[in-house]
């Protein structure tokens, strides 16, 4: 116990590393050239940023990095890093997955942290996922079990471990995986600067957020071989042509599990006269739970695709009545967005960032309303409602920071921005404020 804390502390300090201890080090790394290999590992801890190493030649000006710099590799200590190796990106997308699921079962005690390799010049064209694995400090043998375990994804990973070197500094060696590991390679690694623009928040675009009808099916086209259900999904946008939408307003309502979305949407359809829809539609939702168990490259086009079926629908229906709609676009971007940003919100891309833009293909609500209820009455929600939940809602209620997250991405949307409600008052309170909002913005 002692010796996980002292672990945790360690790792804690690696992250926390004041940049003045080794800015004569860094600044070598600084003038990173941008077809070097990078990596970026993301820390498991919200209040942490990510940080970023990076490989280099040897040669006469070479600096040189010290457990000082990796306090996680003090007293001769090894850590590692395995990268799924670029491919067929829907196979690539669940292998990762199930990687990362064997690691956390048999590597118990060890941090595994997620990991980005990429080269700054092409980003999208050379990034490959992984994990970075900080074994705690009394597991000898971290080695050969990661091995037993990546005996089966040998021909798709490239394993590489961390440590000090006979030479000075910190090497990374590289390793061929097969029965046993053999060493194949090794370089200095340097620790640099995160760079400008963060490569996670580039890498979600296209990957876990999608941007067009067309990116999203793409994915599913390529998941079909896998899962027989993408295939009927994209049979279903096929029958829904786009239509010209009506006159009358279109309104969504996002928010949290619990915050009384249903509730709401239930007695706007009866005040208003209106429709009610929700995102994914009837035609397809019946099969969330096999898309909610796949990565989040298969899960997040099948929510993005959900939502243009849905539009179809959606704007036939404002052609003779107002329309309710329970969740769309902003809920499949707010929940992709905070899952895949490792961090806190500090974390979270920019204000204003295109990550938070609407799709342009996509159907634009007239209005969009967000409820906001504070923790404690969202979770005393949850337990009176007693109805299952998803696997993310779960999280959502262990995970206060998650929660927090998400709320923000919703509240950093654009074009239409959401319009906040504090759901926190009665039903019939969260209505009348509702109902007030509705008139002032649409022509009601
Ligand atoms: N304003 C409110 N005050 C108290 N309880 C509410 C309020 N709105 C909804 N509820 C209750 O909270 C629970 C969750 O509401 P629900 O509408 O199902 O939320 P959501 O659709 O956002 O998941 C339900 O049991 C509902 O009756
Ligand atoms: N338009 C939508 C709707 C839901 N979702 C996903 O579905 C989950 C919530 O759906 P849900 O049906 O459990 O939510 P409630 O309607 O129960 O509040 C979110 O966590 C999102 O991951 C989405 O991505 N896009």
């Amino acid at each position: 116990m002692l010796g996980w804390r002292r672990h945790r502390f360690v790792l804690q300090l690696y992250f926390h590393i004041k940049s003045g201890l080794t800015n004569s080090r860094r600044m070598a790394g600084s003038s990173t050239d941008l077809k070097t290999q990078m990596f970026a590992v993301e820390p498991n801890s919200y209040s942490l940023s990510p940080f970023y190493f990076r490989t280099y030649n040897c040669g006469p000006q070479a600096p040189s990095m010290t457990p000082n710099d990796w306090p996680m590799l003090a007293q001769g200590r090894l850590s590692f890093s395995v990268c799924i190796t670029k491919g067929h990106r829907v196979k690539t997308a669940r292998l990762h997955k199930s990687l990362g699921q064997q690691l956390s079962q048999q590597l118990p005690g060890s941090e595994i942290l997620r990991l980005i390799s990429y080269r700054p010049n092409d980003l999208h064209g050379s990034l490959e996922k992984g994990f970075f694995i900080v074994p705690p400090l009394c597991c000898l043998d971290a080695q050969r079990r990661l091995c037993d375990i990546l005996g089966e994804y040998r021909q798709d990973i490239q394993l590489c471990s961390y440590s000090e070197g006979e030479e000075p500094g910190i090497w990374q060696y590289l390793w061929e995986v097969n029965g046993e590991a053999k060493e194949v390679a090794r370089s200095p690694v340097l620790r640099v600067d995160g760079p400008m623009s963060s490569p996670f928040v580039d890498s979600i675009k296209g990957s876990a957020v999608f941007y067009s009808l067309e990116d999203a099916c793409s994915i599913l086209k390529e998941s079909s071989a896998f899962i027989p259900e993408a295939q009927k999904v994209l049979a279903s946008v096929e029958q829904h042509r786009v239509l010209e939408r009506g006159p009358s307003p279109i309104i969504v309502i996002e928010g949290l599990d619990a915050t009384g979305k249903s509730t709401l949407t239930e007695s706007l359809k009866t005040h208003l006269e209106a429709e009610l829809l929700k995102s994914p539609p009837d035609s397809i939702s019946h099969w969330r739970t096999i898309f909610d168990s796949e990565p989040s490259l298969i899960k997040r086009a099948y929510y993005a695709v959900g939502n243009y079926i849905g539009a179809t629908e959606i704007a036939k229906k404002s052609k003779t009545s107002p329309v309710i709609v329970d969740r769309f676009w902003h809920s499949t971007a707010a929940y992709a967005i905070a899952t895949e940003m490792g961090g806190g919100i500090h974390n979270l891309p920019d204000h204003h960032h295109d990550v938070y833009r609407w799709p342009e293909d996509l159907l634009r609500p007239d209005l969009v309303i967000l409820l906001t209820v504070c923790d404690e009455e969202r979770i005393r929600r949850i337990r009176k409602r007693g109805l299952q939940e998803t696997k993310e809602e779960k999280e959502l209620e262990a995970n206060s920071m998650f929660r927090q997250k998400v709320e923000e991405v919703y509240k950093r949307m654009e074009d239409p921005s959401c319009v906040i409600i504090d759901a926190s008052p009665s039903m019939e309170m969260v209505l009348q404020e509702a109902l007030s909002v509705i008139k002032k913005k649409c022509d009601i």
